[in-house]
């Protein structure tokens, strides 16, 4: 009988979107399991590529030859049953390619990468232009540095099967153990040594050279001895054979985040909360699959929840995954956990360099971890035996990843779940509306947490209109109530946080006499200025029209595009409060690596008496001495052209009104905004969730959005705009006739930047209740386009987008 195994292959197009099956040789049989990585042959000619291994069977129905497995890369298996599993499921709801999901399962430093070499092919070994091309060696590495002209010959002699191209699977996770050289001989002994070598030894002599004159420096790294010193290791070999050097492998063991935070114990928990932690731990001890959504205000202490709860799953023998945003990774949160659960805690961040995620990735899979807290990608940690996953600020958008796959953290986390048989917590002060109205249905459980700890007040919130505000107190963006409450706090040595509320593009158009905003008259979403058209623009429908130059509303010209950055806003900080230290916090003073946490650690020693920053400033955070806090313009995330953008800005809003008063001190916000009857700021100044959710509700209805519709977007890309366009006439076509007439399709449009990369976008919005078949039109869709990518045409596909631009 022969063994055969499923194998993923890392070839990455709708063809090869499925296991293949290939030949277990007799001698890999014992190390060919599911979840290795194996190198096998694929298509024609010696092309070698990576591959998973999903399934091994004992037979095949395949009555052919089966190539065979070529070499297993991994000793043991890198993804575990569950993973394969997961990868099935993650494939088919996001479309993308299985390899795609296999791959964003694991750290970057696992991801396949190749060495091409040049070789000649049989019978050519001698042909002038060969050893031409080959330079009298025997391969050729191609590398990105290539000349086009060699390029070309490469090209040419391929095409007359002089030569064949040559993968080699550079497996980059083994750089992790790193090999040095050292040597037990003192500086006279090396030099009795050199004594006794040949003369005509002389790579020796100059080794033996270069020992004695860096007999300090040891041990070095090999690596560093062959790149910067051109040491081969051929030489170094010898050396050792002459018992002049030892070689040493070295493991490195890198720590992420350099805190080690004292040890803290259970809290006695709020009656709230012990409600909370008693219901979660009911479903831990029972093995169910529940889902919890813990609404509970700002300053609730849902953390303490979390703790206590994965503090049960510990108990019960079992581990915990713990996802926050990304910004939330600061050293507070992770303090928090790790000052804890100590040693059996891994974090995973963007801040890691790839080796340290790998190295945290390794403790997690044999075993060493019992808990990880992480941002999204987390969500693919390789516990075992998961007891609980938890999902802190479930509300934000960047659980879902913008590229292929295009995953939700939250949707993967109730797939693990389910087949762990444990529950999932989701929390928020501001949930999504999808969160809450599955728990209005039942399916998820609610749990409210309505009182701040010790029963401190939520905030004092005040709305400034800026239509109306005095204009000669205005100093630049700070009406006078703002200005005298900024002194108030710095006299009382007191901090503040003042938000910027800002997004990526300034094109948002907006009266500064009445606060309207140009929205579109079929979609009820803002219209875009397009720049390259000199037109607005609907993103969802296409609808366009002209610029006003006068306020339609109310006639007034203060009509413009409207934005201000936070540089600006921090010179006028410094002229009219010149002795306050003010901490700037945005994307051009947090590029460095850790410095966003830096400068939440000099805020919290109050190193600084203003934080004053963008969104990024608005949640999680737990600063007892903030009183203050100032939004400048609440109106920016409003004018977004989607469908969320007043669920944004109350979240927003809520979320860093939440900052100020979190402990003895009382807390107060002010609101600068120029629309102040707006329910998402009326309902954030009296931080009433609730009554925001049925408005809200009410509203999604009414215009048939999520959570009452799903919404699919469908992106299509070509390097020629007219055929951007046909081909998006085209699909909308197709699935027009696919779907029921119930299902609303919205487009084509250009997206907002209707140009990158050279390349023309145009999208589709399909929104609708019930249509089965549109996920099979989807997949043949992708399929049948397959074939045209190279001509520059795409397609992309985001199941409930987070972001319509
Ligand atoms: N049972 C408790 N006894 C005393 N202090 C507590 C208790 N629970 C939490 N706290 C403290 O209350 C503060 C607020 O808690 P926490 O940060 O968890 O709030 P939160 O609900 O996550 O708020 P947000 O949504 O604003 O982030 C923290 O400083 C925390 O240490
Ligand atoms: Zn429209
Ligand atoms: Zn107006």
């Amino acid at each position: 009988m022969m063994a055969v195994a499923e194998v993923i292959v890392d070839v990455p197009t709708m063809q090869t979107n499925r296991p293949f099956e290939y030949e277990i040789p007799d001698s890999l049989v014992e190390v060919v399991i599911p979840g290795v990585r194996v190198e096998v042959g694929f298509g024609k000619g010696k092309r070698k590529v990576q591959g998973f291994v999903m399934e091994v069977r004992d037979h095949s129905d395949f009555t052919g030859k089966l190539k065979p497995i070529e070499r297993v890369i991994d000793v043991k298996p890198v993804l575990s049953q569950e993973m394969i599993k997961l990868s099935y499921w993650l494939a088919d709801t996001t479309y993308a390619f299985q390899i795609s999901c296999l791959q964003t399962m694991l750290p970057n430093v696992m991801r396949a990468k190749y060495k091409q070499f040049v070789v000649a092919s049989e019978g050519f070994e001698n042909d002038a232009d060969v050893k031409k091309l080959l330079d009298n060696q025997l391969t050729l590495e191609i590398t990105k540095d290539t000349e086009e002209q060699t390029l070309r010959k490469i090209a040419k002699l391929k095409r007359a099967h002089k030569i064949d191209i040559e993968y080699v699977v550079e497996n980059q996770a083994n750089s992790l153990t790193r090999q040095v050289i050292t040597t037990d001989l003192n500086t006279d002994q090396l030099l009795e040594a050199k004594d006794k070598l040949r003369s005509n030894a002389k790579a020796q002599h100059n080794l033996v050279d270069f020992l004695l004159s860096h007999h300090d420096d040891l041990p070095i790294e090999v690596s560093n001895l062959e790149n910067q010193f051109k040491i081969t290791r051929a030489t170094l070999k010898t050396a050792e054979k002459n018992n002049l050097l030892k070689f040493i492998e070295i493991t490195k063991r890198r720590k992420p985040v350099g805190i080690n935070p004292e040890r803290t114990s259970n809290l006695e928990l709020t009656e709230e909360q012990s409600t909370a932690v008693k219901d979660i731990s009911d479903s831990i001890v029972d093995d169910k699959s529940d889902t919890f959504l813990i609404e509970g205000v700002t300053g609730s202490g849902k953390t303490e929840v979390y703790l206590q709860s994965i503090q049960k799953a510990l108990e019960q023998g079992k581990t915990a995954l713990m996802l926050v945003p990304e910004i939330s990774l600061t050293p507070q949160m992770v303090n928090r956990v790790i000052g804890r659960f100590g040693d059996q805690v891994a974090v995973l961040h963007s801040g890691l360099s790839s080796g340290e995620r790998y190295d945290e990735w390794s403790r997690i899979e044999n075993g060493s971890v019992k808990v990880v807290v992480g941002a999204r990608s987390a969500v693919f940690a390789p516990l075992d035996n998961i007891g609980l996953i938890i999902i802190d600020e479930e509300h934000e958008a960047s659980y879902k990843q913008d590229d292929n796959p295009r995953y939700h953290a939250r949707d993967v986390a109730k797939w693990r779940s389910d087949y762990n048989n444990c529950p999932l917590v989701l929390g928020s002060a501001t949930p999504s509306l999808e969160s809450r109205a599955r728990a209005q249905k039942g399916v998820y459980k609610l749990i409210n947490m309505t009182k701040r700890i010790n029963n401190h007040a939520l905030p004092h919130v005040q709305i400034v209109d800026m239509r109306n505000a005095e204009n000669s107190a205005v100093k630049g963006d700070f009406s006078p109530l703002l200005q005298d409450n900024l002194w108030r706090v710095l006299k009382r040595k007191e901090q503040a946080i003042v938000l910027l509320n800002r997004r990526g593009y300034s094109s948002f158009l907006m009266c500064r006499e009445c606060g309207f905003v140009l929205k579109c008259p079929n979609c009820d979403v803002s219209l875009t200025y397009h720049k390259n058209l000199g037109k607005m623009k609907c993103h969802y429908c296409g609808h366009e029209e002209n610029v006003p130059h006068i306020c339609p509303n109310c006639k007034s010209k203060k009509i413009g595009f409207y934005g201000t950055g936070t540089e600006n806003i921090e010179k006028q900080l410094n002229e009219i409060y010149p002795d306050a230290r003010v901490l700037r916090m945005d994307v051009d003073t947090t590029r460095r690596k850790g410095s966003h946490a830096a400068l939440i650690e000099k805020f919290s020693k109050h190193e600084a008496d203003i934080l004053l920053g963008t969104q990024m400033i608005a949640k999680g955070l737990d600063f007892p001495n903030v009183t203050l806090v100032g939004v400048i313009n609440a109106d920016t995330t409003l004018s977004i052209s989607d469908y969320r953008a007043s669920e944004r800005t109350f979240q927003l809003l809520t979320q860093v009104s939440g900052r100020a008063g979190r402990a003895e001190k009382e807390g107060h916000v002010i609101i600068q905004t120029y629309n102040p009857d707006h329910y998402a700021i009326k309902d954030a100044a009296m931080q009433d969730y609730e009554t925001f959710y049925k408005q809200e509700m009410y509203l999604r209805h009414q215009s048939g959005y999520t959570p009452y519709y799903f919404t699919t977007l469908i992106s299509v890309s070509h390097q020629i705009e007219s055929q951007a366009l046909k081909q998006s006439f085209w699909l909308k076509k197709q699935l027009q006739t696919a779907l029921s007439d119930k299902a609303i399709l919205l487009g084509p449009s250009p997206t907002m930047i209707a140009r990158k990369q050279n390349k023309y976008f145009y999208q589709i919005i399909v929104k609708y209740k019930h249509e089965p078949k549109l996920h099979e039109k989807l997949m043949e869709i992708l399929n049948d386009t397959q074939g045209e990518a190279r001509r520059g045409f795409s397609i992309a596909i985001d199941n409930e987008p987070q972001h319509i631009d």
